[in-house]
């Protein structure tokens, strides 16, 4: 095949995959020689050939054999000349008009100083003081594997889950570990902000060739609340081009968010198949077992300040059941219980948590969320959840399934869309369709209606 045809073949391509996949995948491919049925093309790096060949090798082939190529596989090769990352315009001063106002991503030179004084870890955020229990096992277990530092298994770790379920102690506790097990590891912690923050300072001050080196040369690169740069092109851009480098070279890289990769708004597709290619894993909202749990160590820790301050049975119950927002709240909340009774000289009985937190207990009144509810329809009608979530139309998961939108609608703030997202990508409309279907059976149907009032009270209790 003769360049001429590659190079009308790629326009072919550039139809089907959309500008901006090929742009980023198509693009830097060079296509080398069809040699003995195999047609070899050369890549930047060794990340790209993966990709590639996993995604688009089927239409690439298809391609050539439409266009009289006689052709059996495509074959992908870093080129022998190859950096990290050729695709990636080359380290230089870029324009300063351009680069010193990345869209949203301008900040003063103050700024950005204080920022990078600001990622040391926080010594109690360790593994021996991060309870576990069923909702974070998962993401306990992943961080545990990563922390021993052996060979790369899953690359990038993504951890995510709602405010304060624990993702930055758990990144925090990782670091820790790394450092004492295999000090002679380089292990970079740092939010996404503070990405951002040495970013745009290398960019201002023409240094992106040490800010390059500083990031490639890492062995484990940890980035917190990764959602932040989204929306921030140029920084996503090189955050993109760090992490191919990192993992080209076999290199650790692990991430938090706020939600699912696929679920943060205004970050590049390409960056969320990134963050999706290793192991996602997610913080579920605390269920009553772990909260307690929480409570009782955070008191041992409580014990060593306060010797004196003694605690009435049943507090701490009750706070893990009244308290389901977040960690972070519950910690605050036994805090201001422990320095109170200690500054009036009492017992943390009942009466004084019902003063003392009256306005945390106020604010924290149960909410309930989507999650909570497909996890008791799917109990309730004994089906698994992922059937709940899934595709499949059979009736025995179809009527549950509205079941369960119908009561997210009910007992939620969420919005239809929101709804139907959560319930494997659905359309709006289907959840529409679902809450007025159950609305209508509850007035023709006993049963519906039955079941629908047991999981509504079952919920609220
Ligand atoms: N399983 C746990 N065991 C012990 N402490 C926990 C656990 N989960 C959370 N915490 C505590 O709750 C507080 C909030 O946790 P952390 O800061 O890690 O939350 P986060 O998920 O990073 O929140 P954000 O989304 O606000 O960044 C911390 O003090 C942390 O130690």
């Amino acid at each position: 095949m003769t360049q001429e045809k590659w190079g009308q073949l790629r326009k072919k391509l550039l139809k089907t995959v959309g500008q901006n996949n090929f742009a980023t995948w198509i693009e830097p491919l060079e296509f080398q020689e069809v040699d003995d049925g195999v047609a070899v093309f050369s890549v930047p790096t060794n990340f790209m050939g993966n990709y590639v060949s996993q995604n688009f090798a089927d239409l690439i082939l298809y391609e050539l054999n439409t266009a009289g190529e006689s052709v059996q596989r495509v074959a992908f090769q870093v080129a022998a000349n190859s950096t990290a990352r050729p695709t990636a315009p080359t380290p230089q001063p870029v324009p300063l008009p351009e680069v010193a106002q990345p869209k949203g991503e301008a900040i003063s030179s103050a700024d950005a100083l204080e920022a990078l004084q600001a990622a040391p870890l926080d010594a109690r955020f360790t593994f021996d003081s991060f309870v576990v229990g069923k909702p974070n096992e998962l993401a306990h277990a992943a961080a545990r594997r990563v922390a021993e530092g052996g060979p790369v298994t899953f690359n990038p770790l993504v951890l995510y889950g709602g405010v304060g379920l624990g993702k930055t102690h758990l990144m925090h506790a990782i670091a820790w570990e790394l450092r004492s097990r295999h000090p002679e590891l380089n292990v970079l912690y740092l939010s996404a902000e503070q990405f951002m923050y040495r970013f745009v300072q290398a960019l201002r001050e023409r240094r992106m060739m040490d800010f390059k080196h500083l990031f490639r040369s890492v062995d484990v690169l940890m980035v917190d609340d990764v959602q932040f740069i989204a929306g921030k092109d140029s920084t996503q851009e090189e955050f993109f081009h760090t992490f191919n480098a990192l993992v080209d070279q076999n290199k650790q890289i692990i991430i938090s968010a706020d939600r699912a990769p696929g679920e943060i708004k205004d970050l590049e597709d390409r960056v969320k198949s990134r963050l999706q290619c290793g192991l996602v894993v997610d913080l579920h909202p605390t269920d009553y077992e772990l909260r307690l749990g929480i409570l009782q160590t955070k008191v041992q820790q409580h014990r060593a300040t306060y010797p004196d301050v003694q605690i009435a049975d049943g507090v701490l119950e009750f706070l893990a059941h009244r308290i389901s927002t977040n960690v972070r709240v519950l910690e605050g909340a036994l805090t201001r219980l422990f320095a109170f009774a200690s500054l009036v000289g009492r017992e943390i009985d009942m009466d004084l948590t019902q003063d003392c937190l009256a306005d945390v207990l106020r604010a924290s009144e149960r909410k309930i969320t989507v999650e909570e509810i497909q996890r008791k329809v799917s109990e309730y009608y004994n089906i698994r959840l992922s059937d709940i979530i899934g595709p499949k139309r059979l009736r025995s998961y179809a009527r549950p399934r509205q079941v369960a939108m119908y009561l997210c609608k009910q007992l939620t703030s969420r919005s239809l869309p929101e709804i139907g997202r959560r319930f494997g990508g659905r359309d709006h409309t289907t959840v529409m369709h679902g809450v007025k279907r159950i609305e209508e059976l509850k007035l023709t149907d006993g049963q519906i209606a039955e079941d629908v009032e047991m999981l509504r009270r079952a919920l609220e209790a």
